[in-house]
Order: structure tokens, then sequence, then C-alpha cells
């Protein structure tokens, strides 16, 4: 046990890592899910293509453990149980790990788990999740995969996996919807193969700008051509005002047939369809509001 004057050191570090941290003011996602759902397998595609920094509650507080720190009896009883640890052990561990890292970036895997984390987090780094990637997969399916995964954990045992779908149930549901009246909650089929659930995560996570930026630059397509098919008109104009024999008709034909301009973007799911029309020109633009990353 440290002294009086230990304690208030730590605290007093404490509280400048919590400023440090507020300046930085990152970016995060809860990355939420039952047991097995695939958190940790798309993290992993997300952080190599998003440039987000991966911090896993469940490995954070396996490391603990395995670092000899004073909470490692009491978190390897309450992860071979599938209970929940206090709140205020696994802040400080995201706290250090989102400052010893640097990045502004992070996913937060399996954490807020329950009302407690999820309210400690918020008032103690005053940090709110940009949003909440929520994969839903069945119980039977989570199992298949638990007993499968040959990490050696201890937790993953079919009594153990069973405590910690009841606290998924009773515990991290809850949490979920409290985000989800927030309009935070981005769920995802995850009892797909690997690759589709990555496929919906993407589409999540692909970056606004680009779609805008690309948005943008149709549009000019679509002024350019108009503007260059208006230039042909004027031309074949002149040139019949100055030699009536001369035009031909394919000249009007390409103006009001040739070159309608037709430009879908589409990523598979529901799509919502936006059209514009010209005389000439007809842009279409097409932008997914995928019922599936509705709660
Ligand atoms: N879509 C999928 N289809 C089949 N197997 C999967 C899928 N996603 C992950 N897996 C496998 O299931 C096991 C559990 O996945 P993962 O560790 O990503 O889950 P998790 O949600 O992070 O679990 P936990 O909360 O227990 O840490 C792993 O062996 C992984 O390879
Ligand atoms: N916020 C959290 C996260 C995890 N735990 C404990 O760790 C166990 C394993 O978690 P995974 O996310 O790696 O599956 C979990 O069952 C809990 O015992 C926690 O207490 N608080």
């Amino acid at each position: 046990m440290g002294s009086v004057v230990d304690d208030g050191k730590k605290e007093a570090l404490q509280e400048a890592h919590r400023s440090l941290l507020a300046d930085l003011n990152p970016t995060v996602v809860f990355v939420l899910g039952g047991p097995g759902s695939g958190k940790g397998t798309q993290c992993a595609n997300i952080v190599e293509h998003f440039g987000f920094t991966h911090l896993s509650a469940g490995d954070l507080l396996r490391a603990e453990i395995k670092s000899g720190s004073e909470n490692g009896t009491m978190i390897s009883d309450m992860i071979k149980e599938g209970k929940i640890v206090p709140s205020e052990v696994t802040i400080k561990l995201l706290e250090r790990a989102m400052l010893e890292n640097g990045n502004d970036k992070f996913l937060i895997d399996g954490f807020p788990r329950n009302e407690e984390n999820r309210a400690a987090f918020e008032d103690v780094t005053k940090i709110g999740p940009s949003f909440v990637l929520y994969f839903d997969c069945s119980e039977e399916e989570m199992e298949r995969r638990l007993l499968s995964r040959n990490q050696g954990r201890e937790d993953d045992n079919i009594e153990t996996i069973r405590k910690r779908f009841k606290v998924f149930q009773e515990s991290s549901l809850p949490v979920i919807e409290y985000y989800n009246s927030k309009g935070k909650v981005r769920k995802i089929d995850a009892g797909r193969p690997i690759e589709e659930v990555y496929e919906s995560v993407k589409a999540i996570f692909a970056p606004k700008d680009e779609k805008v930026n690309g948005h943008r630059h149709t549009l000019m397509e679509c002024l350019i051509l108009f503007w260059m098919k208006w230039c042909r008109v004027i031309a074949a104009i002149v040139t019949k005002i100055s030699d009536p024999m001369s035009i031909e008709t394919s000249q009007i034909n390409c103006f009001a047939n040739g070159d309608c301009f037709h430009r879908t973007y589409s990523n598979a799911h529901s799509p919502c369809f936006v059209g514009v029309a010209t005389p000439v020109t007809t842009y279409a633009y097409r932008t997914t509001l995928s019922t599936e990353h509705q709660y």
C-alpha cells in the first residue's frame, strides 16, 4: 500500500493525464457485441484501412494480469467468472493506452460493458463516442466461434461462455439501447462470413469526403459535357448560317441523344436514389442508407 504522499502524487499524475487526453479530444468509436461476435477480427481490418488504433478492454485487462499488477488476481477472478471488472480499473488502462499511443482515433472494443462503465467513462474522460459499432450475432454462432477460437483463453469454455452471454444480455445490451436512443448505433449483421461483415463495416467508415468529392467531380463532368454540347450546337448553327447545305443531322442528334450521361454510385444495399435531370444529361446519384445500419 502506498503512503498518503504517494497517493497524492498518483492522483495529480492521473489528473494531468486526463487533462492531456481532454486536450487531445480523440475520436472514439465503441465496438460492442456479444462474446465471439467478431469485434476483434473486424477491428483489425478497420485499423489496416482507416488509421484507427484498436484498444481492446479485454486485452488490456489480460495484459494487466500478466504485468503482475496489484489488481491482477481480482481481474483474473472476474474474467474467469465472465464478470465485469470495476470501471475505475478499466478506464485507467484505457486512458493510459490512449495517451501512450498518441493517435487521435480509437476503436474501443468491448467497452463500455455496462451502465457503470459508460457513465464513468464519459464522466471521467469527458469523451463521448462518435458512434457505436454493434455486431449483432446469434448465441449459437458466437458459441461455435468461441469454442473453436483456440487462443488459450481461460474464459473460452462452455461454462464461462454461458455466463458471458448472460452478462451481455443483462448488462451490455442496455448500453447499446442507451446509445441507440441517441441515434449513435450502427448495427451490423455479424452472423455472415468475415469478408461480408467487413463490407458492411467499410461502408460505415468510408470517409464522407470521398463521397462528397466524388459527387462534385461528377457534377463537374456533367457541366463540362453540357457545355461542350452547347458549343457543338452553336458551331453547327454558325456553320448552317454561313453555309446552309453543310450541316449533318448527326450534329444535332448527338446533342439530343448521343451523349446522355448516366452515372450511378451504389454500394449494394437498399439505395436511396436521387436524380437530377437536365434536357441533355441525366445525373444519378445513389447513396446507401442501408437499413442494416440502423439499430
Ligand atoms: N464472421 C465470422 N465468421 C466466422 N468466424 C469468425 C467471424 N468473425 C470472427 N470469427 C472467428 O471467431 C472467433 C472470435 O472472433 P473475435 O475474437 O473477433 O470475437 P470478439 O467479438 O472479439 O470476441 P471476444 O469478445 O470474446 O473477445 C475467432 O476465432 C475469429 O477468427
Ligand atoms: N469493459 C470490460 C471488458 C472486459 N472485461 C472482462 O474481460 C473479459 C474478456 O473480455 P473480451 O472483450 O476480451 O471478451 C470479460 O468477460 C470481462 O470479464 C471487463 O470486465 N470489462
